[in-house]
């Protein structure tokens, strides 16, 4: 059986819970959350009741796999001192990666443990088809994130724009996959799973929209290069408890945990 250690017990942590609970292929063995509140207690006593609810991982506690999805301040507190531990990880907070020199730590990290860190597709489709394209030779790249006004909430695109007030699609955003990241830690992690697995943070070009038109999370993906050519358009349900995640990222966390365990792995 696998001991799985999740961290993050908010929109998608609580999900996953939910999708995994009564495997008996594997077990949630910690909950790592800033706090534990009452509603991560109800959580985990309803789905993972064997979890120890803690703020870090134990220093003795060897999980068979560590599953991210907490956000970006998650990656420099708990996933790089697992990954040089060799506890192998995944990631949902791709866009962490963007922070200058963090994606080659991360590389660094998981060859001191001789262990891995896999980076989730989460919210877009196609990722295997664009790192596949990338070994012949890619020549563009460009993303369109489109999400409802709400969904920007919190975020800068409120110093852009009036969101409630919008009555049609407004670009908040345009540049690169590297700043998209930095910016919108919440929303464009995306951006930065497409350039890691083709053209790199610099060089992938990102659009982003609060568009009052839109009830789904519509990503947009046309990538050129030595393949041929792509294009993609997902339109990911919101999650009810977090309007700025898509369903999508739940399942892609599941995917993988699951992958991990089954004899034949898609
Ligand atoms: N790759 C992809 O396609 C996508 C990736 N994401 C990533 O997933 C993250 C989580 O999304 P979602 O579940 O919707 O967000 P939520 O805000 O609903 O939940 C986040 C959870 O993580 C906890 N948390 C926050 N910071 C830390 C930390 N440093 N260490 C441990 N736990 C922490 C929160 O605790 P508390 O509530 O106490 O702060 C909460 O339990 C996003 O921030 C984003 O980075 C999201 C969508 C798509
Ligand atoms: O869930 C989504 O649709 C995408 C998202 O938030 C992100 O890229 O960070």
């Amino acid at each position: 059986m696998k001991n799985i250690a999740l961290i993050g017990c908010g929109a998608i942590g609580s999900s996953v819970l939910e999708l995994l609970s009564g495997d008996t292929r594997l077990q949630v063995g910690w909950i790592l959350v800033p706090e534990i509140t009452p509603a991560v207690r109800e959580t985990a006593a309803r789905l993972a009741s064997q979890a120890q609810l803690l703020q870090a991982l134990p220093g003795d506690a060897v999980p068979d796999l560590l599953v991210e999805c907490a956000g970006h301040a998650a990656i420099e507190e708990h996933v790089l001192p697992a990954l040089t531990r060799g506890i192998p990880a995944v990631i949902a907070s791709i866009g962490a990666l963007s922070a200058p020199g963090m994606a080659e730590r991360v590389q660094a990290a998981a060859e001191a443990g001789k262990t891995q860190a896999q980076l989730l597709s989460g919210a877009i489709g196609g990722i295997d088809a664009l790192a596949a394209a990338r070994v012949g030779g890619l020549e563009t790249v460009v993303y369109t994130g489109r999400k409802p006004p709400k969904a920007w909430s919190g975020t800068p695109a409120e110093q852009v724009c009036d969101l409630d007030g919008l009555t049609e699609a407004f670009c908040i955003f345009e540049g690169s996959a590297r700043e998209a990241a930095q910016l919108y830690p919440k929303n464009a992690n995306v951006a930065a799973t497409l350039s890691l697995a083709g053209l790199g943070l610099d060089k992938t070009m990102v659009r982003l929209f609060a568009d009052p038109g839109v009830h789904e999370n519509v990503h947009q993906v046309e990538a050129r290069g030595a393949f041929g050519a792509m294009e993609l358009t997902m339109r990911g349900k919101p999650l009810a408890a977090n309007p700025k995640t898509s369903a999508l990222t739940v399942y892609s966390v599941v995917r993988s945990v699951l992958n991990n365990v089954a004899p034949l792995a898609i």
